[in-house]
């Protein structure tokens, strides 16, 4: 059976990556998706914003939502402090098979742990099953029209504390209007937009940072 092109992207890191060396993934994750084939990472322009939330937030406990092939579960566990840890939620089962491999080849999976299923399922079982008091930091990266329920469900569950940052991706393309509309207008956060591109690609895309403040 010919392979995804998941598979392609994660065997092209097995044999030109450094193993134990989570730039070198990024790097060679980067090299193919903008040379050979697309595929939905965050990206090296707007993971420069990643990189830059993480450390203003030097979070003890950050959850991403939309793990796919792991870019950026890599991205973010590489700049976590000692102790610290990141929980990411995949719904699609082959992607999760991949990104565990993408984890384990750049030596961060002591960081990482990776639930799979849908979001809704996942969120409210943070506190008891997975032992999450707050989360620091949020990465919305999955299905765009789940940012809005998403984040909804995580102040229900009490999941947020103040000075707890949210960043959402893809804000322009594909775009999430609504969880625009809604985080803009809800008083309890504290949004900033950072423009920048569609990874790899010369189309515009931008990031959204809300704070939560409590
Ligand atoms: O992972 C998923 C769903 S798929 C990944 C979402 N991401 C995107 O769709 C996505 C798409 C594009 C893009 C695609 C085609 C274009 F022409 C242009 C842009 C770019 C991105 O950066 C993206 O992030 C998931 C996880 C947990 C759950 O609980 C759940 O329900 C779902
Ligand atoms: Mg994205």
């Amino acid at each position: 059976m010919n392979q995804s092109k998941e598979q392609r992207i994660l065997n092209f890191v097995l044999q030109n990556a450094v193993r134990g060396d989570p730039c070198s993934v990024l790097d060679t994750i980067d090299k193919y998706c903008s040379q050979k084939e697309w595929a939905m990472n965050v990206g090296d322009e707007k993971g420069l914003i990643l990189d830059k939330t993480l450390e203003e937030v030097n979070p003890s406990v950050a959850l991403e939502l939309g793990t796919y092939c792991g870019y950026s579960a890599v991205r973010i566990a590489r700049l976590l402090k000692p102790g610290a840890r990141l929980l990411t939620v995949e719904f699609n089962p082959e992607f999760a098979a991949i990104a565990k491999q993408m984890i384990e080849f750049a030596g961060v999976q002591d960081k990482v742990k990776l639930l799979e299923g849908p979001s809704e399922e996942i969120i409210p079982q943070l506190k008891k099953k997975y032992e999450v008091g707050t989360l620091d930091f949020v990465f919305l990266d999955h299905w765009k029209d789940r940012y809005t329920p998403d984040t909804i469900l995580l102040q229900e569950c009490n999941l947020l504390k103040k000075g707890s940052v949210l960043l959402a991706d893809n804000i322009i393309v594909p775009g999430a209007p609504e969880f625009i509309n809604y985080i803009r207008n809800n008083p309890r956060f504290q949004c900033t937009n950072y423009p920048s591109h569609l990874e790899y690609m010369k189309v515009v895309d931008a990031m959204e940072k809300a704070v939560f403040l409590g």
